[in-house]
């Protein structure tokens, strides 16, 4: 897979971004939903937040997991653009943010995204017997303007999946 790595790098563009949690007013012991679950469009996500957990994960089981993220570490997420170039192979986790207790919560997010023009098609590598193409090849650009005006977690699938 080296041999992608130029390509991909060069067809990347990253995306850096802050954001604020702010205490709801049912703070304390009752939650509340700080960012809908989703999976990133991007092609990679590397996250670090403050102390303030609430980063919550979807199982393939269908449970939310909670994340304990330790200090001054990162998280990453596979997005939809890597998951499709990947034939499926890498899992776009669906993820949330729920916020509990009385402080804020900043994260900031490097999203790496595949820039406008950037196609993205299943290396002949990746497919075989046991995996056969599940994607068929897309402009991310058009597959993010579908995702704005079709907002679904089967957004992907809907779009490109064959
Ligand atoms: O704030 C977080 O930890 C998650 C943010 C996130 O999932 C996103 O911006 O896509
Ligand atoms: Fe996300």
């Amino acid at each position: 897979m080296e041999k992608h790595y130029d390509s991909h790098v060069e067809s990347t563009s990253s995306v850096l971004r802050l954001m604020k949690y702010r205490v709801g007013p049912a703070n304390g012991d009752s939650a509340q939903l700080g960012l809908v679950a989703h999976t990133d469009k991007s092609a990679l996500t590397i996250l670090c937040q403050n102390e303030v957990q609430g980063l919550e994960l979807l199982t393939k089981q269908g449970t939310w997991l909670q994340l304990k993220i330790p200090e001054a570490s990162f998280v990453v997420f596979v997005g939809d653009a890597l998951k499709a170039w990947s034939n499926g192979r890498l899992h776009a986790a669906t993820h949330r943010v729920i916020m509990k207790g009385d402080k804020e919560r900043y994260s900031c997010g490097l999203f790496l995204v595949p820039k406008e023009e950037a196609t993205i098609e299943v290396p002949q590598e990746l497919i075989d017997k046991e995996h056969p193409l599940l994607y068929r090849p897309f402009k991310f650009s058009d597959y993010f303007s579908y995702f704005v005006s079709n907002t679904s977690d089967d957004a992907l699938e809907i779009y490109a999946g064959l």
